[in-house]
Formats: structure tokens, sequence, C-alpha cells
């Protein structure tokens, strides 16, 4: 892929390169695993679209430390293509089988946690679905004052940078989710 087709033009700067993200995705692995083999019944869930190629990094690091967990995603959507977050989370997630969820440890994956909306709105939902216990693991965590009180368990990065973030699943306006680092956007 050339650099144009890529919109790497748009990269005002690397934040954390590809060798960091890699690290940061075997630390969460790690985590993780410690998680589905210490508690029975794990059920855990990956928001879509974003978080898809975090959890495939996961998913080959579990396998390769013979963890065979099923993943499951949740399509979620709070930015439509803006960079501010709406105040409506869509969730999607009728496929999922509620009654099967309860008084189970479930892990909420995603990219990014930001205003933390969007896990706030999915660990809300999980709750009233039964869930005995909500844990959260994210790529990448910014830390700021929440409107909403939520933090991350695990976060393979943290940053207090403010500006709007891209690539490894995170997008600039439907580009940049394949880029194998994290940029700040000009
Ligand atoms: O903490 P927050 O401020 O709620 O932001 C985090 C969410 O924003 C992004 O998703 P987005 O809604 O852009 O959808 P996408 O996963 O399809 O990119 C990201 O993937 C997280 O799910
Ligand atoms: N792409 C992207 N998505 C986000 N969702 C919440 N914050 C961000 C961000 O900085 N970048």
């Amino acid at each position: 892929m050339d650099v144009r087709e890529n919109h790497e033009e748009l990269v005002e700067e690397v934040l954390f390169t590809e060798k960091q993200v890699q690290q940061a995705a075997d630390r969460c692995a790690e985590w993780l695993r410690g998680i589905i083999q210490n508690q029975s019944c794990v059920l855990v869930f990956y928001m879509l679209e974003g978080c898809r190629r975090f959890a495939e990094m996961l998913n080959h690091r579990l396998l390769r430390a013979g963890v065979d967990k099923e993943l499951i995603p949740i399509r979620t959507s709070s930015y439509n293509e803006t960079t501010q977050c709406s105040e409506v989370v869509k969730i999607e997630d009728d496929h999922i089988q509620k009654d099967q969820l309860q008084g189970r440890t479930i892990v909420l994956i995603d990219d990014i946690l930001d205003t933390g909306g969007t896990m706030n709105s999915v660990r809300k939902r999980m709750l009233e679905y039964g869930a005995d216990k909500v844990q959260i693991c994210v790529l990448l965590e910014r830390e700021i004052e929440r409107k909403v009180n939520i933090k991350a368990d695990m976060a393979g990065l943290k940053t207090q940078r403010a500006e709007y973030l891209a690539g490894v699943g995170l997008d600039y306006k439907g580009m940049l989710r394949e880029l194998p680092y994290i940029a700040v956007i000009e």
C-alpha cells in the first residue's frame, strides 16, 4: 500500500510506534490470559469497528499461549465519522444470548478509552443483563477527567495528549485504521 493510499500525509506525529503497540498488546494478552484462566466462565467482548485489529492481536497471542477463547464482537458507534463523541451510543447486541450473562464475569475490550461514553454504555448494558462483574481492557487509555466514572482495569498504553488519534483500528473520518502505529492527526 503506498503512502498516499494510507493517507499518511494526515499524520502529524507518531505517538506510539508499531513496536510499542505490539508490546502493549503482549501485556494486555497476558493480563487477559490470567483473567480467563483464573476465573470461571469469563465472557470476552470487543467493540467493532475500531477494536477489530486489537482483538486479532490478542487472539493471536492467546492462541500462541495455548488459550483458545472466543472473543465476541459487539458493534458500537459513538463518533459516526466525526471527532466528537455523541450522547447516544448505538450498541448492536441482538446476537448475544442475554441469559448467558447472568452471574458471569465479563471482559470488555476496546481500542481506546477516551470520554468513556462508549464503554460506560456497554458496561451498563451488561450489568442490566445480569453480569456479576465487568472488567475493562483497552489498548490505549486517554488519561483525562471524565464525566463518567470509568477507568480501565488494564491499559496497554496511556496518554495525556488531547489531540484526536488514529491508527491500529482508530479511524480519522473512515481513514487511517490500517496504520500499524498510533498517530496524532494534524
Ligand atoms: O471513550 P469514548 O469517547 O466513548 O471513545 C471510544 C470509542 O470511540 C471509538 O469508536 P467509534 O464510535 O468511533 O466507532 P468505531 O469503533 O467504528 O471507530 C473507539 O473505537 C471506541 O469504541
Ligand atoms: N480515532 C479515534 N477515535 C476515538 N474515539 C475516541 N477518541 C478517539 C480518538 O482520539 N481517535
